[in-house]
């Protein structure tokens, strides 16, 4: 049964979620890069270390615990909002495959608690290379998710989508690269320093 508000609460719900979606990302992307530095900081030597670890562990839990998470709930309770408003969402198959993903998301979200644990205990056995490449998971969830909300039943098969998903991987693989090539344009130069 839908519940009898205003036209425009609807829109306010949609406003909050898609701003709840935003934060939810830019946490759990920038969360997520910070882990990249806190296990590379086990190269430097342990002055460096005692300085930048505890700093890498306080900058983690306040953006998981002040902007992530929050954004998360947002996202969600808007979501919910939305479905309370109009329940005929609750029908339709294209609603049952953005939740299924949505779930992927959620996993991703608890994975990253875990993770943020094990590098405060100093256990993480992840190196910066694979944070890397888990990074670019929740990029592909965010794409399809994104394109669920916006398509519905209409999901695009064409060329054009095609040409979407080949730019998306396409600028995945080449940020890795370029990071790659950073990393060992960094190494060289250290140890022509060295040396
Ligand atoms: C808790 C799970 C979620 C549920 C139940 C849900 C449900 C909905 C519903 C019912 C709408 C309104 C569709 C419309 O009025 O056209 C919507 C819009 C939207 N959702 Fe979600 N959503 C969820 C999570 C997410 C997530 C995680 C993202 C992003 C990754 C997202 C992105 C969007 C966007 C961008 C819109 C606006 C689409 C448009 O107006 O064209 N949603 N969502």
């Amino acid at each position: 049964m839908a519940l009898h508000l205003p036209p425009e609460t609807y829109l306010w719900f949609k406003t909050f979620h898609v701003i709840g979606v935003v934060v939810w990302f830019a946490g759990l992307f920038y969360l997520v890069r910070l882990f990249i530095y806190h296990v590379e900081a086990d190269a430097l030597s342990p002055d460096a270390q005692a300085v930048l670890k505890p700093q890498y562990t306080l900058m983690e839990k306040r953006l998981a615990n002040i902007i992530t998470t929050p954004g998360m709930v947002v996202t969600v309770a808007m979501a919910v909002g939305l479905l309370a408003a109009n329940p005929g969402w609750l029908h339709q198959s294209w609603l049952h495959i953005k939740l299924a993903f949505v779930a992927l998301l959620l996993v991703y979200h608890l994975f990253c608690y875990r993770l943020m644990g094990q590098l405060q205990q100093g256990i993480c056995t992840w190196s910066s290379g694979k944070l890397r490449a888990l990074n670019e998971a929740p990029t592909l969830l965010l794409v399809v998710i994104v394109m669920l909300a916006v398509f519905k039943a209409q999901f695009p098969t064409g060329p054009a989508t095609w040409l979407v998903v080949a730019l998306v991987v396409f600028m995945a693989l080449a940020i890795q690269f370029y990071a790659r090539k950073r990393r060992r344009d960094a190494e060289q130069q250290a140890l022509s320093q060295g040396a």
